[in-house]
């Protein structure tokens, strides 16, 4: 089965997909997908340092992700831009790394895809898992974590579709406003119905 899990900015998909792994699923993670994909000396990079400006890389070469972020987060236009650029990259790395698990025998994958309903992917998928988080908690998990200001933490959450409307489109929800053990139950619970662990 291939499991899309998916969710809004700092809903807690990463800390998800790390318990999915200890339960033994193997992850394929769209951000890290998209790190890989801008290394230096990528025709991917090349063609982002065109579209912004050679200053949008570090003097190492490397991309100045909060830079980008500062741009791409405040101005929907730009992030078209740079989606457009990057999106065909990263989905064409994650059907690799799909395949090679596939091909190594697994039975099951999980694509943690945070923009899974924002790009239309959800026939990448057999199973929507959302994990979904309140906007109050949200905020300040994100404020916290990345060293963020509240407009600048807005700005990333109002950068996506609203959780509501991925919850509705979830064949399962995860409700990730309490402590990690509670997020760990519902996710067993959920995984044991799927016969999947
Ligand atoms: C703009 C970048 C350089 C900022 O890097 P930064 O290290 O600050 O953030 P990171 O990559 O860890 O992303 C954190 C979260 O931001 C959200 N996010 C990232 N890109 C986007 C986007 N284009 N639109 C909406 N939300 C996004 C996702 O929830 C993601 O999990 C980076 O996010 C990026 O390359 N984005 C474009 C690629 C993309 O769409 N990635 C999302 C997964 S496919
Ligand atoms: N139940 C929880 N209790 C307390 N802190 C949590 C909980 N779940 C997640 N966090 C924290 O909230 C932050 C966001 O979680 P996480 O990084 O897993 O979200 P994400 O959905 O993967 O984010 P992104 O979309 O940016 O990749 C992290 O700092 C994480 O440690």
């Amino acid at each position: 089965m291939i499991i899309g899990l998916t969710g809004s900015i700092a809903s807690g998909k990463s800390t998800v997909a790390k318990m999915m792994k200890e339960l033994g699923l193997p992850i394929v993670d769209a951000d890290v997908v998209a790190r890989v994909v801008v290394e230096p000396g990528t025709e991917t990079l090349g063609i982002i340092a065109q579209n912004f400006g050679e200053d949008i890389l570090l003097e190492d070469g490397n991309l100045n992700r909060a830079k980008l972020g500062d741009i791409i987060f405040h101005e929907p236009a730009k992030r078209k831009i740079l989606n457009d650029i990057m999106h065909p990259a990263i989905r064409a790395e994650m059907i690799r790394q799909r395949d090679a698990l596939l091909a190594a025998g697994e039975k099951h994958v999980v694509m943690d895809i945070p923009l899974l309903f924002e790009s239309k992917l959800q026939h990448f998928v057999e199973r929507i898992l959302v994990v979904s988080v309140k906007e109050e908690v949200q905020l300040q998990r994100l404020m916290e974590r990345n060293a963020l200001s509240k407009e600048d933490a807005l700005a990333r959450i109002h950068s996506q579709l609203p959780v509501s409307v991925k919850e509705k489109g979830a064949h399962a929800v995860i409700y990730n406003n309490e402590k990690l053990e509670q997020t760990k139950e519902q996710l067993e619970k959920i995984l044991t119905h799927w016969e999947v662990i």
